[in-house]
């Protein structure tokens, strides 16, 4: 597999249980995500043995601030030698054109993507916040993404099909709130199965408990990897 479309979210709460993992799998079988949890714990070390390990790290720590600071960030990111980082959409035109800015500067950068609307929120958690249906929003913020430059958006696979006809095949869906038919939802709302996601036009898969809790991970995993193949 030399695109894998599966990228493991290293939700560990130290360094040592993200390399325990990263040592039974492949550059092949998955790309691999370091979040906000193991970030703190662990720090820019363990990004970097990720990174020398051959992986593609995807650093998912979801910056918004003032354009300035946002776009700093993503050059220290990028200095990891990572291969995606990601602000939020809602910190607006300037803050994802400044990002995308200072990446443009560097000889070699990182995809820069944008997250819409979080896989967790449902309507009803939306409309508590004045916003409209998830649908809705995530095509407002996917839009003006793209148009200040990004490479893609964090959106669930329930949005895939509407944002690739809407920002065409080349804008990156980058979609967490996976989960397997036998597995549990957790805390995630907009969820749906790996092949269908893959069917529905996901270009990432962004997968966490289902495999790093299940009782064989390797298995789980290559049970994923077969099932979107066939997808
Ligand atoms: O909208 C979003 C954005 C990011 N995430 C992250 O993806 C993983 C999902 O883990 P699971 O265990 O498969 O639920 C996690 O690291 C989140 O921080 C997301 O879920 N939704």
């Amino acid at each position: 597999m030399n695109d894998p479309k599966v990228i493991v979210a290293l939700d560990f709460p130290a360094a040592e249980a993200a390399l325990a993992f990263a040592a039974r799998v492949s550059p092949q079988q998955c790309r691999l995500k370091v979040g906000k949890e193991l970030f703190t714990a662990a720090g820019p070390q363990l990004v970097e043995k990720l990174v020398a390990l051959g992986f593609d790290v995807f650093l998912d720590l979801k910056f918004h601030d003032i354009p300035n600071t946002t776009a700093q960030a993503c050059v220290s990111a990028a200095k990891l030698g990572v291969w995606m980082v990601n602000v939020h959409a809602s910190g607006g035109r300037r803050m994802m054109e400044a990002s995308r800015e200072a990446l443009d500067k560097l000889a070699q950068r990182p995809l820069l993507i944008a997250v819409t609307v979080l896989t967790s929120m449902g309507n009803a958690d939306l409309s508590e916040l004045g916003l409209p249906a998830a649908e809705i929003q995530v095509e407002r913020l996917a839009m003006l993404a793209q148009s200040a430059g990004v490479d893609g958006v964090v959106c669930s696979a329930q949005e895939a099909d509407m944002l690739k006809r809407r920002c065409g095949r080349e804008f990156k869906l980058v979609t967490p709130g996976i989960r397997p038919a036998s597995s549990n939802a957790d805390d995630q709302t907009r969820i749906m199965t790996p092949p269908a996601a893959i069917a529905a036009g996901s270009d990432y898969l962004v997968i966490g408990r289902p495999i790093t809790q299940s009782a064989d991970p390797m298995q789980t995993l290559a049970e994923i990897n077969a099932s979107i193949l066939t997808a």
